[in-house]
């Protein structure tokens, strides 16, 4: 036996439910939804034909029930891809970790993830209420300096030499899974989902204090290898990309356009258009 994971490695609340989450393994579903907003849990829930879990701390909110004969799970993240690496190890904990020896199990699970989040456009034809999934996300933030992956595909390569002019950008990029992009993604807008460190600035937004990017949104939107163009920005997908690659489980990152970046305008109906795209994964689980 190898040596159990340490307390202050993975931290369970008396319960025995994991840290953040404050979930156990019979609370979660094989098919998790995450939102980053936690009042869009009950917006994808209610479309559930029954609610058996209701669970939460802090931001991360959990409701698990059934859709016909299908338990799914919707969970929020709260904003960012630093929400994102507790949700995905402490999900992957709860199916591939006995919590109670501390030990990965001899056979490890492998979870369906699907994002349902918001996001702004960078592309003139991709417009505020469009439905997109992620064939890739690209991240500016700096999750994946920490983890060990496989090698760079050839795409990242090509994003890092049109960043050349600028040097901190240290993008990381993963695929979404292709069964979940065929099953979900299918009839959709697709493109590479810039995953960004922060919504203002670090989107190439202009509020008030100087940005060193002042160009990035046409740096992003005029990319394009083989047809692979950047199409929308947000927090979230590429963590959960990566770390899915990483831990082993598929995901898929599907977005409501509420944004217009190329025209500087947003949605009058956000909650029509997020509700269009619950709607859309839902009925292709
Ligand atoms: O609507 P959600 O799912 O939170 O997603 C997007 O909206 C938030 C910013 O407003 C970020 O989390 C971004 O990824
Ligand atoms: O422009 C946008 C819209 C929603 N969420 C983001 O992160 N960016």
């Amino acid at each position: 036996m190898n040596k159990p994971i340490s307390e202050s490695d993975l931290i369970l609340n008396p319960d025995g439910s994991v840290y953040h989450l404050n979930l156990l393994p019979e609370d979660l579903a094989g098919t998790v939804i995450t939102v980053g907003d936690p009042d869009r849990v009950a917006s994808v829930s209610k479309y559930f034909d029954r609610i058996d879990i209701r669970k939460g701390k802090r931001e991360f909110i959990t409701h698990t029930g059934f859709i016909g004969n299908k338990r799914v799970s919707v969970i929020s993240t709260g904003i960012g891809t630093d929400n994102i690496d507790i949700v995905l190890n402490e999900l992957d904990a709860l199916v591939n970790i006995d919590l109670e020896s501390r030990q990965p199990k001899p056979v490890l699970q492998s979870m369906d993830i699907i994002r349902i989040g918001t996001s702004g456009s960078i592309q003139a034809d991709i417009p505020m209420g469009t439905i997109l999934a992620s064939g890739y996300g690209l991240g500016l933030d700096a999750l994946m300096r920490f983890y060990e992956s496989g090698p760079e595909l050839p795409l990242l390569t090509a994003v890092k030499s049109h960043f050349d002019a600028v040097p901190h950008l240290q993008p990381y990029l993963f695929p979404a899974d292709p069964g979940l992009l065929q099953q979900i993604g299918a009839g959709l807008a697709t493109g590479i989902t810039v995953t960004a460190p922060g919504f203002y600035a670090p989107q190439g937004r202009a509020v008030r204090a100087r940005r060193t990017i002042p160009k990035l949104i046409p740096l992003l939107s005029s990319f394009n290898h083989h047809g692979h163009r950047i199409s929308n920005l947000e927090m979230e997908t590429a963590g959960i990309y990566a770390l899915a690659a990483v831990l082993g489980h598929r995901a898929l990152s599907v977005n409501a356009i509420l944004a217009s970046r190329l025209s500087f305008a947003f949605e009058k109906e956000p909650q029509r258009v997020v509700d269009g795209a619950i709607q859309h994964v839902l009925e292709r689980l």
